[in-house]
């Protein structure tokens, strides 16, 4: 079984929304809505992984401190499975835009638990809103 470790990031602001984009069209999962992020590299810290994704992807700087662990999920989808890490990121500088084209949306935990998301990130979701209630 091919393993894959993906990191990646619900970027919060001081109103306690939530940066999502939006897969592209064709690519699998298309249309879904997921947390910035990308596979780490050989070589590669998780958190320096997902530092160059989120400069990447959307043109935004963050250091390895501004990124605390959430949680994590294990998951099987056909054909590989996934190990995500998701990190909770307060802390950024530059204004986040789709550095691939891909569409942006800022939105509140109740709104993001009724997006179409991967599979594999609902439990994330559940976790995130835990912890959204005890840091309010
Ligand atoms: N960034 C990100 N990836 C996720 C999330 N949930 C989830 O299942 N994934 C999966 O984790 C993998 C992330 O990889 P990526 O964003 O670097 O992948 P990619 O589209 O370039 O994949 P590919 O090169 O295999 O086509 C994909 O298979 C994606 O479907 C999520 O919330 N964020």
């Amino acid at each position: 079984m091919k393993v894959v470790t993906v990191v990646a990031a619900a970027i919060i602001d001081a109103e306690d929304q939530i940066l999502v984009t939006q897969r592209a069209p064709g690519a699998a999962l298309a249309g879904l809505w997921e947390f910035p992020g990308g596979k780490i590299e050989p070589g590669e810290t998780p958190e320096a992984a997902l530092v160059r994704e989120l400069r990447e992807e959307l043109d935004i700087a963050v250091t390895p401190e501004a990124l605390a662990p959430l949680g994590f999920v294990s998951h099987a989808y056909s054909g590989f499975h996934l190990v995500l890490l998701l990190y909770l990121c307060r802390d950024w500088a530059g204004t986040p835009r789709g550095m691939e084209g891909q569409p942006l949306r800022r939105v509140t935990i109740d709104t993001l638990a009724g997006l179409p998301m991967p599979p594999a990130d609902l439990p994330l979701v559940g976790t995130l809103r835990a912890r959204l209630k005890t840091s309010a």
